[in-house]
């Protein structure tokens, strides 16, 4: 990939804790291309938090590189146009919400503070609790408050480290809703979280870290199920012309088949309509199916 294709690129990386026997991260490579969304997944103790460290900055690998793009040296780069969400709560617990912001914002250095304060307490929908100290807010808007924090850099890319544990259901929302706008305006993602709907919801490519290693999720995603409901129940002849086109169909019941492995899904629906079929009621085409995907990558035997 040529080096303007790639906003962040790791080249063969190997971390080990120095209390560990084993490598935490076991060269690994990974290019990330502007504007991309990347979602990392794993079990605990993965490595996940790891590897965003060696990103940020944070820790060094042993062996291995860390490139970034724009020609800037990593230090420019991650201090200008990286932010992080982290895990842990990232503010003083005794400042208000405005406080915290226009403490973090007077540390980019910026002319003007006060309107990029205002306008990120409005982006995070943080405006209403702004004279609220950090500590008497909600677990949801804690996780806001982490959000807006690293929003104030206007980051060209954002690495989100599981941003929603533990919130409700519309703070959650809210935060998928930011991302995907973030998404839209060009800002490179790297997410992670435990919640594999999350993941799959807004991420182009998806790795799963497992003994130090990435493997690319997205590429299994090919063949995946097809089923399709009919407004009534399928005929004998119906059935027998399905099966007869399409061998690997089953019939999940008097009104829905199943192709189990799809990989074209508009080719095969031109397919049906020759047969003389009840009208489609639905189609149902999951890509992906991470949770079980999820399932059979990290359960040992
Ligand atoms: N400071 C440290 N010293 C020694 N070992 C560590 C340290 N931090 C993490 N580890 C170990 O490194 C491995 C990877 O941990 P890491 O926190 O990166 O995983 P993770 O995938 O982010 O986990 P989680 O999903 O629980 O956040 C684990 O075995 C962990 O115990």
């Amino acid at each position: 990939m040529p080096d303007h294709d790639f906003i962040i690129k790791l080249q063969q990386l190997s971390f080990r804790y120095k209390s560990n026997d084993v490598d935490t991260l076991n060269n690994l490579s990974l290019a990330i291309k502007p504007g991309e969304c990347v979602g990392l997944i794993g079990p605990n103790g993965a490595g996940k938090s790891t590897l965003i460290s060696i990103i940020t900055g944070l820790l060094s690998a042993q062996t291995g590189s860390v490139c970034y793009g724009d020609n800037a040296t990593p230090r420019q780069f991650i201090k200008q146009q990286l932010a992080l969400v982290p895990q842990e709560y990232a503010f003083y617990e005794r400042l208000t919400v405005q406080q915290n912001l226009a403490y973090f914002a007077s540390l980019l250095k910026t002319n003007n503070c006060d309107e990029l304060v205002t306008n990120t307490l409005a982006q995070c929908q943080l405006s209403h609790v702004s004279s609220k100290k950090a500590d008497n807010l909600s677990g949801g808007y804690k996780r806001r408050l982490n959000l807006a924090i690293a929003l104030l850099k206007q980051p060209s890319v954002l690495i989100l480290d599981e941003p929603t544990v533990g919130i409700d259901p519309v703070s959650r929302e809210l935060i998928m809703q930011l991302l995907a706008t973030l998404k839209q305006q060009g800002t490179t993602i790297i997410y992670t979280s435990h919640l594999l709907t999350e993941v799959e919801q807004i991420c182009d490519t998806i790795y799963g870290l497992k003994r130090g290693e990435l493997i690319h999720i997205t590429a299994h995603s090919e063949n995946a199920p097809l089923q399709i409901s009919f407004e009534s129940a399928l005929c004998d002849d119906a059935i027998a012309g399905i099966t007869a086109l399409l061998p690997n169909t089953q019939l999940n019941s008097p009104s829905q088949i199943e192709i189990s492995s799809c990989k074209e899904p508009l080719a095969l629906l031109a397919q049906l309509s020759q047969l003389s079929l009840p009208p489609i009621s639905e189609i149902n085409y999951s890509t992906l199916h991470l949770e079980n995907y999820y399932k059979e990558l990290f359960t040992e035997l």
